[in-house]
């Protein structure tokens, strides 16, 4: 019994160093990525370039957020697959297995099918107005004058 406590201790060991090394090293990551989400008003995580892009998931993301007229001074994107490192760490980071990954204004805002879900229903709009991502649409509001 107590051969086989100390057998799964000295076991544990070199796996719990193996851990606390990983965390230290991802916490290392994750300021920088923490940085990178903060880096732009709008960030997209891509496989690809928006002039560019390397998968259909990441293009599909691309013209959503062209098609809302989000400024391109206000976006910023970061190729995944150039960097293998980025790839893994936001996916980490973000809770989120796949590519590509929205963030504005330094929250998580999804992938590919919840923005395209979000655009089609309205939401997205709305959403990037009251970030002042994008202008406010005063739609059907009455005119000063009118009034
Ligand atoms: N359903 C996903 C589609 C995106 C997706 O499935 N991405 C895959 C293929 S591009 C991915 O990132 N896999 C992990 C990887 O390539 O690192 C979404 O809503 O964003
Ligand atoms: S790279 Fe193959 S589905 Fe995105």
């Amino acid at each position: 019994m107590m051969l086989r406590t100390a057998l799964r201790s000295s076991l544990l060991r070199p796996h719990s160093l193996r851990t606390l090394s990983a965390r230290l090293l991802s916490q290392q990551a994750r300021s920088q990525i923490q940085n990178a989400v903060s880096a732009s008003p709008v960030v997209l995580f891509m496989k690809g370039t928006p002039e560019l892009p390397e998968c259909g998931y990441s293009r599909a993301a691309i013209q959503i957020l062209d098609i809302q007229q989000v400024p391109l001074e206000k976006l910023k994107t970061y190729n995944v697959l150039a960097d293998p490192e980025l790839r893994s760490g936001i996916k980490e980071f973000s809770d989120w297995p796949t590519i590509p990954q929205l963030y504005v204004n330094g929250e998580f805002v999804g992938g590919c099918d919840i923005l395209l879900s979000m655009h089609q229903s309205g939401e997205l709009e709305k959403f990037l107005e009251s970030n002042d991502i994008i202008p406010k649409v005063e739609g059907d509001a009455v005119p000063a004058h009118a009034a």
